[in-house]
């Protein structure tokens, strides 16, 4: 008898997931993703000209952003939306109608895991955002809801069901995301080692997020994922992930939410000027020095129940007391407080998430 011819399995969260990508170039990486990603909607945010054309791969469903469309959708607000940095990806995150986001750089590409067999790296952070968090507890054996671990002796019962998964942080082998300095030292250094675990950040601890493999609910904490003014006429850059991260952890631990790094690998493919990125960085390699203690200081009242509310007084704490350490954190301050206010408009409270997608071309 012939075997029964099953139907494929429906891809995890096909019809809540989006994937943004930032792109100032033809999307033709897109072929070696396609057998993982061409069943998810792809919202595009193309930086630099809109009068130039970006060529998306056939076959893939997808709605694309230019600097136009950002200023006609937003009109003043747009102001809020980096340009001439990857930062203008949060846009993306800001137009979408899904549940969750899946964000990756158009010089990421699909890696092999050890024993040759390529990563999905989408179906890895999907496991990561659908299974708990343990930020009160650290649990030695690394996460505890993967097939083969559990928690480990002494690990408290009571806190064993864990916390919902906001953000799933993903790595890089090849080149490794490396500041402008270190970049200079070790030019030749690639990521070659493999590591099999996937950690939550515990409650309490800061950490530098990339946003080149990253994962995040967005109904969660996707109004904390803004990622700042940077790029064209900013004076720093390659801090959009970075600040988007100390912010999204802060509320992370306010909320009782997890963050996650580890699997999935991508392969990074390109290492970017590291010249061209000491000057966008250099200011913010001395700020951080006072951006970390005031991340690690900010308190939130009880009352910031929601992300927004969170974030609000993240924007007015940064404006008493970085506004001194330069003008460019009143102007951020006032950004973040646009940002908000942009995403309420698209996105009213209660609105469904599950809406179908914009504008599909
Ligand atoms: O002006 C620009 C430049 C680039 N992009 C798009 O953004 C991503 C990342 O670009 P690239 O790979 O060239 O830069 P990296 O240095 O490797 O980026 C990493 O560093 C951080 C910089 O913020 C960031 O978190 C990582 O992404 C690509 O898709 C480019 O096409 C852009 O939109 N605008
Ligand atoms: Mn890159």
């Amino acid at each position: 008898m012939a075997a029964e011819s099953r139907p494929a399995p429906t891809p995890l969260l096909k019809d809540e997931l989006d994937i943004v990508i930032p792109t100032i170039r033809n999307l033709d990486f897109l072929e070696m993703w396609r057998p993982f990603f061409q069943p998810y909607h792809l919202i595009i945010v193309q930086d630099g000209d809109p009068n130039k054309t970006i060529k998306v791969p056939e076959g893939f469903d997808y709605e694309l952003y230019n600097r136009n469309d950002i200023n006609r959708i937003l009109g003043p607000k747009a102001s809020c939306i980096s340009f001439k940095d990857s930062a203008c990806r949060c846009f993306g995150y800001m137009v979408s109608k899904k549940k969750y986001i899946y964000t990756i750089d158009d010089d990421c590409f699909v890696a092999k895991d050890p024993s040759g067999k390529d990563i999905n790296a989408l179906e890895q952070h999907i496991k990561n955002l659908l299974c708990p968090s343990t930020p009160f507890f650290f649990n030695t054996l690394y996460d505890p809801y993967r097939d083969g671990a559990d928690f480990v002796r002494g690990y408290p019962f009571s806190l064993r069901d864990g916390a919902p998964t906001a953000v799933s942080h993903g790595l890089w082998l090849n080149i490794p995301d490396y500041d402008a300095p270190t970049q200079l030292v070790k030019p030749l250094e690639r990521n070659t080692r493999y590591v099999d675990a996937v950690m939550t950040i515990p409650k309490g601890t800061l950490f530098p997020m990339c946003g080149m493999n990253l994962g995040f609910n967005r109904e969660l904490i996707g109004p904390a994922m803004y990622f700042g003014l940077m790029g064209d006429g900013q004076p720093i850059g390659r801090y959009d992930d970075m600040w988007a991260g100390w912010c999204t952890k802060v509320i992370c631990d306010h909320l009782g939410l997890g963050v996650k790094t580890g699997l999935p690998y991508i392969w990074h493919s390109k290492a970017s000027n590291p010249f061209v990125n000491l000057r966008k960085e250099y200011k913010g390699i001395f700020w951080q020095e006072e951006l970390i203690p005031f991340f690690q200081q900010v308190t939130l009242p009880k009352d910031c129940t929601t992300v927004q509310k969170c974030y609000i007084e993240i924007s007015k704490q940064v404006k008493a007391k970085l506004g001194k350490v330069d003008d460019y954190f009143n102007k951020l301050a006032d950004a973040m407080v646009t940002w908000i206010e942009a995403w309420d408009e698209l996105n009213p409270a209660g609105a469904e998430s599950a809406l179908p997608n914009g504008p599909s071309k």
